[in-house]
């Protein structure tokens, strides 16, 4: 099924309109090679893009909006909040992470040869630390707007020569995940075959109710990221869960595994109990195991 096309509103500042073309020009690009159900309509500001005139942008268009700045920086601004995945920040901890310092590589258990599929891309901070370990990353996210940023944010860091390897084992995939890991049609479909049970790993990250961020121990950061996505993405409902993650584990790899991420205090994903549970004071990772 193809999604109608949405036509969103790309801010730039006068200032910088002909390297704003050139930006205009390459996100272009990435639609059409991706695919994205996206038009983008680009509108010049007079006004320098403060945090106040974002804002005022925000009320007027009440609609999620696309900024780029004078660094090149292209942003998400929904309801007031300004955000880019901003992958550069997480360099310490992509450098660093191992199985001591990163709960999820603990639970994902993760070596270079491991193929993962991360079901609820996001913003990609997930991914990053999981594709840290050398694995080969499929990135699946339903939000075209998202998908259009982490494409971009991938380029972006592929021109700074210490990101390059990693920016290659990253696969972005616009997608709704429970279409993705559809069992095949029939046994002769080779292509679904061939994508079925391609993956040892399969991560799930849905989002969690918005009063689960709201005392966050890990800084204003997360927040603002999980804010802004909030504007654009619901908590899955129990139905909605156990699809997820039975689809999940019926694509994983025999013998592989399913992780989920869970608020520390919140109920089991789906009503089903993991296998095995990595956990700090303030995130869960839930794993569901399965069987050669
Ligand atoms: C909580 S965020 C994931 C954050 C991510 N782990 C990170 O580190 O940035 C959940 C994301 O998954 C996407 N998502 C949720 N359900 C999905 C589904 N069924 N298929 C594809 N994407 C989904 C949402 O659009 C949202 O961007």
């Amino acid at each position: 099924m193809t999604s109608p096309i949405s036509c969103v509103t790309l801010i730039y500042p006068q200032s910088i309109a002909e390297q704003a073309l050139i930006l205009i020009q390459a996100l272009q690009q990435l639609i059409v090679e991706a695919k994205l159900p996206l038009s983008i309509e680009a509108v010049a500001s007079e006004q320098k893009l403060t945090q106040k005139i974002r804002k005022q942008l925000s009320q007027q268009y009440q609609q999620p909006l696309l900024v780029i700045d004078d660094k090149q920086q292209l942003t998400l601004l929904t309801n007031g909040v300004s955000v880019s995945p901003e992958w550069n920040s997480l360099q310490r901890r992509v450098v660093s992470a191992g199985r001591k310092s990163e709960l999820l590589l603990q639970a994902t258990k993760l070596t270079a040869s491991s193929r993962v599929l991360d079901a609820t891309a996001g913003f990609g901070h997930d991914s990053l630390i999981l594709a840290s370990s050398g694995a080969q990353l499929t990135l699946l996210e339903r939000n075209p707007l998202m998908v259009l940023l982490l494409k971009y944010e991938q380029q972006m860091m592929a021109k700074q020569p210490n990101w390059q390897k990693l920016m290659a084992r990253l696969h972005i995939v616009c997608a709704e995940s429970t279409e993705y890991m559809q069992p095949a049609p029939t046994a002769c479909d080779l292509q679904a075959q061939t994508i079925s049970h391609a993956f040892d790993v399969i991560y799930l990250d849905p989002m969690f109710p918005e009063s689960s961020y709201a005392h966050s121990s890990k800084g204003a950061k997360v927040g603002k990221h999980m804010q802004a996505l909030h504007q654009i993405a619901e908590p899955p409902s129990l139905k909605e869960e156990q699809a997820l993650l039975s689809l999940a584990l019926s694509f994983v790899a025999p013998g592989g595994r399913v992780v989920v991420k869970r608020p520390i205090q919140a109920p089991v994903f789906a009503s089903q109990a993991a296998n095995e549970s990595w956990q700090n004071d303030v995130v869960r990772f839930d794993a569901y195991f399965t069987y050669l």
